[in-house]
């Protein structure tokens, strides 16, 4: 482990002697996932299509346009070989965007390892298709379930790689498998959760970015925080409605990968959605936001395929709806958040009957009542 900051008692390092894994992508977060797993005791190998990029890791032990001032561990070893990455990894991790993934996918097929799993960190969903990570994972490569996972959660890159303490959820429908995920990405400063609902993890993960555009744009227009607390308090109604709607559990919106992610990104100045959509709300284009944004903003591309499958499943999202006018300027950016509602909604209690949270509580309550009688 390197010594960006207060150091933590060291964990579970022996427990991944000799697993081999692959990181493709070596952004913010892949590089900080590849420390992650580093310092967990992995055996890691780091992909970045840049030469110099890996020439940077491997010798200098530095990402310097990622991650400025932070030391990367001696264990690490950099690529920009796809085969070399690959060879043995038991575990692959891809951290590139989303737009990308699935040519990235077919480029390293002939180099996977056939029992390999395949896991993804990324918080998008591909544009031309609507389908979540895992799917496009599926589609692409032809792999069954219990290969395919997801780690999602309150994971601002740099104040990770700074080793300050959080938490993630990883997934996979075979649970087994999410145990080996989990395991593998546990260091002292990154506890990893298990859970079988790859779903609502990866929903979690893309829902949260375009809430948090929605309170970049309300805090370049210069509202206080009751407009930012209405924003993320009925964006996690949307976000749960939305993702119980596509086959989610709704209990996985209440944790890490849910409501864990959206604290953190609604209320990080480093959250590239969160900065995007404050640009917006200071009147940039979206065009103009784009070139000044150096990083990936998932948020912006996610909109329009999160917005035609609510409209398909019959999901009413009035912040994604207002975020959308807003990008696309049919709306000013001051009239995102007052009312949160459209100009037909009739006034109607803050949970619907038949929300999953209501039922949730119903269900707690009615069991209290069954104990006490
Ligand atoms: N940063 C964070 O805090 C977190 C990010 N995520 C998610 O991780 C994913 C990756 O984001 P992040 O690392 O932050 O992004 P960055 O903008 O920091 O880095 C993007 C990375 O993707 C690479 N890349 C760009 N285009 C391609 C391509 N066509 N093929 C292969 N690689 C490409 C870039 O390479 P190059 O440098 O050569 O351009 C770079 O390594 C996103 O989905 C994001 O939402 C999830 C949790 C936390
Ligand atoms: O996913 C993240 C934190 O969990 C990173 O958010 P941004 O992509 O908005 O920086």
């Amino acid at each position: 482990m390197s010594t960006n900051s207060i150091p933590v008692v060291r964990g579970n390092g022996t427990r991944n002697h000799g697993r081999k894994v692959a990181v493709i992508g070596s952004g913010s977060w892949g590089t900080t996932f590849a420390k992650v797993l580093t310092d967990a005791g992995c055996d890691v190998t780091i992909w970045a299509r840049r030469t110099e990029v890996a020439h940077e890791i491997q010798v200098a032990r530095r990402n310097t346009q990622y991650l400025p001032s932070i030391n990367l561990p001696k264990g690490l070893n950099a690529t920009s070989d796809l085969a070399v990455a690959l060879r043995g990894a038991q575990l692959v991790f891809l951290a590139v965007p989303s737009q990308t993934l699935r040519q990235n996918l077919l480029d390293l097929e002939p180099y996977l390892d056939r029992r390999s799993v395949l896991v993804s960190l990324v918080k998008g969903v591909e544009k031309t298709t609507t389908m979540r990570m895992s799917e496009v994972i599926a589609d692409t490569l032809d792999l069954p379930p219990e290969r395919i996972g997801s780690v999602s959660g309150p994971n601002i890159a740099l104040e990770i790689a700074k080793e300050q303490p959080t938490g993630a959820v990883a997934s996979c429908a075979d649970l087994s498998v999410a145990q080996e995920i989990a395991t593998a990405a546990s260091a002292p400063y990154f506890r990893t959760y298990v859970s079988t609902d790859v779903v609502g993890t990866e929903l979690g993960g893309v829902l949260k970015n375009l809430i948090a555009l929605a309170i970049g744009i309300v805090d370049g227009v210069g509202y206080g925080e009751n407009t930012k607390a209405a924003i993320i308090t009925r964006g996690l109604a949307e976000m749960t409605e939305f993702a119980v709607a596509s086959g989610a559990d709704p209990v996985t919106m209440s944790g890490l990968a849910g409501l864990g992610d959206l604290i953190a990104t609604c209320q990080s100045p480093l959250s590239r959605n969160n900065t995007a959509g404050r640009l917006i709300g200071q009147g940039y284009s979206q065009e103009e936001t784009r070139e000044q944004m150096q990083q990936v903003a998932e948020g912006i591309t996610s909109v329009p395929p999160v917005l035609e499958l609510a409209r398909e499943r019959g999901i009413v999202m009035p912040i994604v709806e207002q975020v959308q006018m807003v990008l696309s300027g049919t709306m000013a950016p001051a009239n995102l958040g007052p009312h949160l509602a459209t100009e037909d909604d009739v006034p109607r209690p803050e949970q619907r009957p038949d929300t999953p949270q209501e039922g949730r509580w119903r269900r707690l309550v009615n069991r209290m009542k069954g104990s006490a009688a």
